[in-house]
């Protein structure tokens, strides 16, 4: 009898877990395939009715075929001789106070027992939300033109279980609560807006009330399926949520207040779960908005994990440890193995939960080789550290040759540099957009993990090629004012996460050290070089916000 229910209990998670996965997959063929008709579009609407976009197999092929017709931007100038947008730019440089500024170089769960120790902050009122009115972030975007969106939408579909045209869906649907609302964009679950925001310039916009929305359901909605993440070298868990929403589980694997030894080799040094929080919250203060959001959990890895995976490889490698704590390691290239097991307090472990992108077969994602790359040997070096002249190749090397490529990479590094982040071998860009797009910064794992030593090499793109977007160096500056210090803006918006503090004080300490060595570095370069070689004239485009 108990055997019987068990099996029940099974097949009820598996056909749980496939309607999510299902409904997922199918929202997104929905909104990708349905004729290309914007938001705004009128009554002659052409498009066909939902159950006419099945079955999948098809709709893929006239996906592809519609990603390909999608035509490419033709670059845009932001070349100095666009006149408006270098205006916008001096009068920019009007409105950070530089009296403020300090260009001196000096010398050069687990959160909650450790919450007492945050540093008493001496200020009133939001840093952060002075900041984001700063009228350095309230720049606009480019208006977006065709094929500057990642997918169209067709602005009658209502969202509803029963429009998705799946029976899973529609059974499944009842345990599940959908958004309802006046307009056809209300009803979509909030991750769906997330993707259909997506854009040439930007992973989300600023003043939006979608991303706090989003943070709190990755952290409060029921988890309904988890299964582990093939590829990469440490084990991660892909959750589906009560929404069909998705995220990507990084688990704690060491505490925050340890620092990386200093003998470790950035690439043997296991990931952190609060690096990949912080990080997004940097890059957003740094107003780059390429990293997908993610909020911290804490995670009941009996119910969350063990219970409802369908992954019999992930569920036979838990176990409970002699202090009577629920374990596991999954299955994974490195780490995954009973020395480096995953415990929790008894079962409860806090972790990452990051926003899934679309799924690539909707949204194709291209790789890119960091020119900067590291050697991962313990004794070779790469070409850039020995080549002082590097950057001149990079420069004459496509996509590093147009646009602003070279400008983005170099804004990666200074995120990168910020966080003491020596792991980024590659980055991703979504294929649609071609060369003239964001690059995404998934991956930050390894960051947050020295504080105590700032590892100038992370900024050989910004030191050997002497460039950088003249708004990211506007907006370094402001962040190294008092006003808007960045220690005290990333400590602020942190502290809304449920596993704050993310970062342990000396890490807060450590970014306003680092900001000023990168002001410095970007003074000496003005100094030798000149504004104009410097502060490229590409980037003062709005991309370059
Ligand atoms: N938010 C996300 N949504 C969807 N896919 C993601 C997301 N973040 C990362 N990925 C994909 O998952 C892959 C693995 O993620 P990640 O690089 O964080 O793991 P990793 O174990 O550190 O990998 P590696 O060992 O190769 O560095 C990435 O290459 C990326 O394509
Ligand atoms: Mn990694």
């Amino acid at each position: 009898m108990f055997h019987r229910l068990q099996i029940l209990v099974h097949r009820k998670f598996r056909i749980l877990a496939f309607a999510s996965f299902l409904l997922t997959f199918l929202i997104h063929m929905l909104l990708g395939l349905v004729p290309t008709v914007h938001r705004t579009s009128d009554d002659s609407c052409p498009c066909p009715p939902m159950a006419e976009l099945f079955p999948l197999g098809k709709n893929h092929h006239r996906l592809q075929a519609q990603h390909r017709k999608q035509t490419l931007r033709v670059l845009q100038d932001f070349s100095g001789s666009n006149g408006s947008a270098q205006k916008t730019s001096q009068s920019l440089e009007q409105i950070v106070d530089t009296r403020e500024t300090s260009w001196q170089v000096p010398g050069n769960s687990e959160a909650g027992r450790e919450r007492g120790t945050l540093k008493t902050v001496n200020y009133t009122g939001s840093k952060l939300t002075a900041l984001f009115k700063h009228p350095l972030y309230l720049i606009p975007t480019p208006p977006l033109a065709d094929g500057d969106r990642l997918f169209t939408v067709n602005s009658k579909e209502r969202f509803t279980l029963k429009s998705s045209g799946s029976e899973e869906w529609v059974q499944a649907g009842e345990k599940f609560i959908l958004p309802t609302g006046d307009t056809t964009y209300d009803t979509y679950p909030t991750w769906l807006k997330f993707h259909i925001g997506i854009n040439r310039y930007e992973l989300y916009s600023r003043q939006d009330s979608l991303i706090p929305q989003l943070l709190k359901e990755l952290c409060t909605q029921k988890i309904i399926a988890t299964v582990q993440k093939p590829g990469g070298t440490q084990l991660k868990l892909v959750m589906s949520l009560q929404n069909f929403g998705q995220a990507l589980f990084k688990p704690m694997k060491q505490s925050r207040y340890e620092e990386t030894p200093a003998d470790f080799f950035y690439f043997s040094d296991f990931e952190r779960h609060n690096a990949e929080i912080a990080a997004f919250h940097l890059d957003r203060i740094l107003d780059f908005r390429r990293i997908p959001p993610v909020a911290g959990r804490l995670i009941n890895m009996t119910k969350e994990i063990r219970d409802i995976t369908t992954d019999k490889k992930l569920a036979k490698t838990f176990y409970i440890s002699p202090a009577n704590n629920v374990c596991f390691y999954g299955e994974c290239s490195y780490y995954c193995s009973t020395e480096h097991a995953l415990c929790g307090q008894p079962d409860q472990i806090e972790g990452s939960m990051a926003a899934f992108l679309p799924d690539t077969t909707l949204a194709k994602r291209q790789s890119w080789r960091s020119p900067w790359r590291r050697s991962y040997h313990k004794s070779k070096k790469a070409e850039w550290e020995m080549n002082s002249d590097y950057c001149v190749h990079v420069k004459k090397t496509p996509p590093y040759d147009h646009g602003t490529r070279l400008l983005d990479l170099i804004d990666m590094s200074i995120l990168d540099f910020l966080m003491g982040n020596l792991d980024r071998h590659h980055y991703e860009t979504f294929e649609t957009f071609q060369n003239d797009t964001f690059l995404l910064h998934l991956d930050n794992g390894r960051g947050f993990g020295r504080h105590s030593q700032d590892e100038l090499s992370i900024l050989a793109p910004l030191h050997q090629c002497c460039r950088i977007k003249k708004l990211t160096y506007l907006r370094l500056q402001l962040l190294a004012t008092e006003t808007y210090r960045l220690s005290d803006i990333m400590r602020e918006s942190m502290a809304k996460d449920v596993l704050a503090p993310i970062l342990a004080e000396p890490h807060l300490a450590a970014l306003d050290r680092r900001l000023r060595i990168i002001l410095h570095i970007v003074q000496e370069c003005l100094r030798k070089e000149g504004d104009k070689n410097v502060l490229g004239s590409t980037d003062t485009n709005s991309q370059g916000t």
